[in-house]
């Protein structure tokens, strides 16, 4: 049988998740270039940005016509990798296509099996051409053996591939983040400073000296800016091991579009949002695209109004182009590890970032990369002093003078005659891994190998609303917590503690949420904390010299403190260095009599801080003081109030030694060891806390009318104050530029604080109860009852509830 000079592998087993459909058709004069270009018939294209992808579907586009597909089939995962095929030997597909599981594969090809062991295609079966379509499709069969002559021109995708680990399934992202141009560079030149931007995209830089397309095919979207319902579709976890090398890749998302934006002028990049999925989620989520904004720090989205504002992406975002020190250094990359906003991309979808970040990169790196296609250094020194002095709006040239460093990082394209893909350019700044790899490949030279170079991490615990977060924000604002890493740990799945915490360096917060770090979310904890010195570097050294995790109120510090103490992964990085307990002094004694979980917290601190001093008399100040001493003799009682504690007293106190604890901490603690096997998935342990215990998230879209809000929380205390475990929430309330902050314990509802401003973009109304016994319908209900007779309160609040 004569070979076709094409080869379309179409299906090998119906795997009904792996669809890339076309959506476009070609215009007449696309259509012609393609012809002249590639040369016989064309039927049709389908590529990154006109398709919609599924999960676990892998495409990638060299201007308008796909040259890579990759389809990862289900367990036992199979990933089908067609390698970029010379132009003759490329295809086209029909516009309006539906692709399905089909992947440009050609013979010797290899297929790439889940763990990492190539199969060569090697053999056909009989071409399917004359189907009707008038397309060539043909199947090919696929020989299970493994051919070594072709793996290493594999190796530049295993490497190229970022991740880091199975976090994807903390946040899943499930969905494509696409940006791409709304027409050719230089077509609709606009004032001086951006025409003279676009002049630059139109160079001709690319590295097949042809004019550059960074992100993406030439291509038309429909704006989708956050009006749509989004459908979210879960990602399965794998069973068996982790095929890192198609794991999920990290982007600095807020970076990649801010600069995206920031280059091309918002109305030249097309964007399409996200399909978000909560932690832990089981099933479909639909997520309203506005209710992803910007201060949700899981993901870090911005959101589709904020983006149309330029003006705020430019001063958002600008650091990462303009920063003298920064940008001389090649270590772009690594700021966007530093930023705050970061999502998670499905390794189906990292071919789509890797276009992005060429996109981004490519304006700021790639032309040296053009050395390889005869552009000198000084050219790129010129180069990128330009564009910088454009986006400085300046001629400040200055920061510039390093700029030829850039010169001195790059190494060599990996071969093959491509272009150097952001993975390449990034492993030449290190010893040959790109940074993301996991720490022990790093080379990281800061990363601590010795004893007294461990990062300290504090664990900050205490009963629901004893005080924790007002004594953490007291402590970042001590000049000696600059550089302090601040883990929050929140139940529900909206958390307002990143907010209610003021900081000014906001990279180096980071909040998991979604479930208790004692139980649920014990595993993150570890991951998180694994992570954070590369997620969190500067010129490859790690950014922050101390950890503090802020706990749920709830949380039991027994899983967690064996956690810090016993990871392997950890040991070499971190040690621990103080357990910090607050203790109501006014609700306390009643709180210890009836929470497990609050005797816990006490008994194994390091320093109790006894809050809320202002609120109680000497006598019950000395009750709880007795009771405190009774069961941690060891721990300095700190009397505090609004939160003012002086670090010193609670930091660098030493390794944290169990030894120095009462018996009951030691049982506890070794009750863990003994049990750590059963927590390490992500299921509940219904046993830790009371099952009638739950959090409630209440969402309003619309301001609440400030009576029918006092009313409410009035009513609710007086009923249920005793199973009320704590209420706080931002609250818009009709009438108040500002918001007002929320917060109550049991029968205790503090004065409202009616903040400066809105902390984020998110001005709704976002309330957490942590509630035992109480049915979340019952919460809205109860609202809905005061409301009567008042208008202007919107009752559909978005309702969620999370168990912890
Ligand atoms: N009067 C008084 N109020 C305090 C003091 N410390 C904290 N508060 C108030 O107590 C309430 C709860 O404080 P938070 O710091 O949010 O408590 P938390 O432990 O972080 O709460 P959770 O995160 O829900 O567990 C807030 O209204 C604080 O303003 C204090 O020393 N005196």
């Amino acid at each position: 049988m004569e070979a076709p000079a094409r080869i379309g592998l179409d299906h090998l087993e119906p795997q009904p998740q792996a669809i890339v459909t076309g959506q476009r058709r070609l215009s007449p004069e696309q259509e012609a270039d393609v012809r002249s270009k590639r040369g016989g018939d064309i039927v049709g294209v389908a590529g990154v940005a006109q398709c919609v992808i599924e999960r676990r579907v892998r495409v990638e586009v060299q201007r308008d016509v796909i040259d890579r597909v990759e389809v990862q089939r289900g367990q036992p995962g199979l990933h089908c990798v067609g390698e970029r095929a010379p132009p003759d030997r490329q295809r086209c597909f029909r516009a309006g296509d539906r692709v399905e599981r089909r992947a440009i594969i050609t013979e010797g090809d290899d297929v790439l099996q889940h763990g990492g062991r190539h199969t060569e295609v090697s053999s056909w079966r009989s071409p399917q051409a004359g189907n009707g379509s008038g397309s060539d499709v043909h199947s090919v069969g696929v020989k299970a053996e493994a051919a070594t002559k072709h793996a290493s021109s594999r190796r530049r995708r295993e490497d190229v591939v970022p991740m880091l680990g199975d976090e994807v399934f903390e946040a899943a992202v499930v969905g494509p983040v696409m940006l791409g141009h709304r027409g050719p560079p230089a077509a609709h030149p606009r004032g001086g400073r951006l025409a003279a931007r676009h002049r630059q995209f139109a160079d001709p830089v690319g590295a097949r000296r042809e004019p550059e397309m960074p992100l993406g095919p030439h291509d038309i979207f429909e704006p989708a800016l956050g009006q749509e319902r989004i459908k979210s579709r879960r990602i399965e976890r794998r069973a068996g091991a982790i095929d890192e090398a198609f794991d999920p890749i990290f982007l600095g998302f807020g970076l990649m579009v801010g600069i995206a934006v920031q280059l091309l002028g918002p109305q030249r990049v097309a964007r399409r949002f996200l399909f978000v999925e909560h932690p832990g989620g089981e099933h479909e989520v639909e997520v309203d695209a506005p209710v992803i904004g910007s201060h949700d720090h899981r993901i870090g989205i911005q959101a589709g109004d904020e983006l149309l504002d330029r003006g705020q992406l430019l001063r958002g975002h600008r650091r990462g182009l303009v920063d003298d020190h920064d940008v001389g250094k090649l270590d772009l990359l690594d700021q966007q590890a530093d930023e705050a906003a970061r999502i998670v991309f499905p390794h189906a979808l990292a071919a789509i970032g890797e276009e992005i970040l060429a996109g981004i990169i490519g304006q700021q790196v790639e032309r040296v990369d053009h050395r390889h296609h005869r552009v000198e250094p000084r050219d790129v020194a010129q180069r990128h002093a330009v564009l910088v002095t454009e986006g400085e709006g300046g001629g400040d040239r200055q920061g510039f003078g390093n700029a030829g460093r850039f010169d001195h990082q790059m190494v060599e394209p990996p071969g093959l005659g491509e272009r150097a893909h952001l993975g390449e350019q990034i492993v030449a700044q290190g010893d040959g891994k790109p940074w993301w790899h996991r720490g022990e490949a790093c080379g990281m030279s800061s990363v601590p190998e010795g004893p007294g170079t461990h990062i300290p991490v504090s664990v900050l615990t205490g009963f629901l609303g004893s005080g924790k977060t007002t004594v953490l924000n007291h402590l970042v604002r001590s000049p000696g917590m600059a550089r302090a890493l601040v883990v929050i740990n929140e139940f529900g799945a909206v958390g307002l503690d990143h907010e209610l915490i003021a900081r000014s360096n906001e990279d180096l917060v980071v909040e998991m949420m979604g479930g208790c770090l004692c139980c649920t979310i014990r595993g993150d904890l570890s991951r998180t904390l694994r992570d954070a010195p590369w997620r969190f570097a500067r010129d490859g050294e790690c950014w922050f010299d101390r950890v503090v995790i802020e706990t749920t109120g709830l949380a039991d510090p027994a899983p967690i403190l064996h956690t810090l103490m016993t990871d392997p992964q950890l040991a070499p990085l971190y040690r621990l260095d103080a357990v910090i307990a607050t203790v109501d002094a006014a609700a306390g004694m009643a709180t210890l009599d009836a929470q497990p979980e609050a005797v816990k917290q006490a008994a194994v601190a390091d320093r109790l801080l006894l809050t809320k001093t202002d609120l109680t008399d000497a006598t019950s100040q000395q009750a709880i003081r007795d009771r405190l001493a009774a069961l941690n003799p060891g721990a300095p009682i700190i009397a505090v109030t609004n939160g003012a504690v002086d670090p010193a007293s609670l930091f660098d106190v030493g390794l944290w030694d169990p030894a120095s604890k009462s018996e009951d901490v030691n049982r506890w603690l070794a009750h863990e060891a003994a049990h750590a096997g059963h927590h390490h998935h992500h299921h509940h342990d219904v046993n830790r806390h009371d099952a009638g215990i739950r959090a409630t998230c209440l969402t309003f879209d619309t301001p609440l009318e400030p009576l029918a809000f006092d009313r409410w929380l009035g009513l609710l205390t007086m009923f249920k104050g005793a199973d009320l475990l704590r209420v706080k929430g931002i609250v818009n309330l009709v009438g108040h530029d500002a918001p007002v902050v929320s917060h109550g314990v049991q029968h205790v509802f503090h004065p409202p604080i009616e903040l400066d401003r809105w902390p984020s973009a998110d001005r709704r109304t976002r309330m957490v109860f942590v509630t035992r016994n109480i049915d979340p319908e019952e919460l809205r209900g109860t609202l809905a009852l005061m409301t009567v007779g008042l208008n202007g309160v919107d009752l559909q609040g978005l309702i969620e509830s999370v168990t912890p």
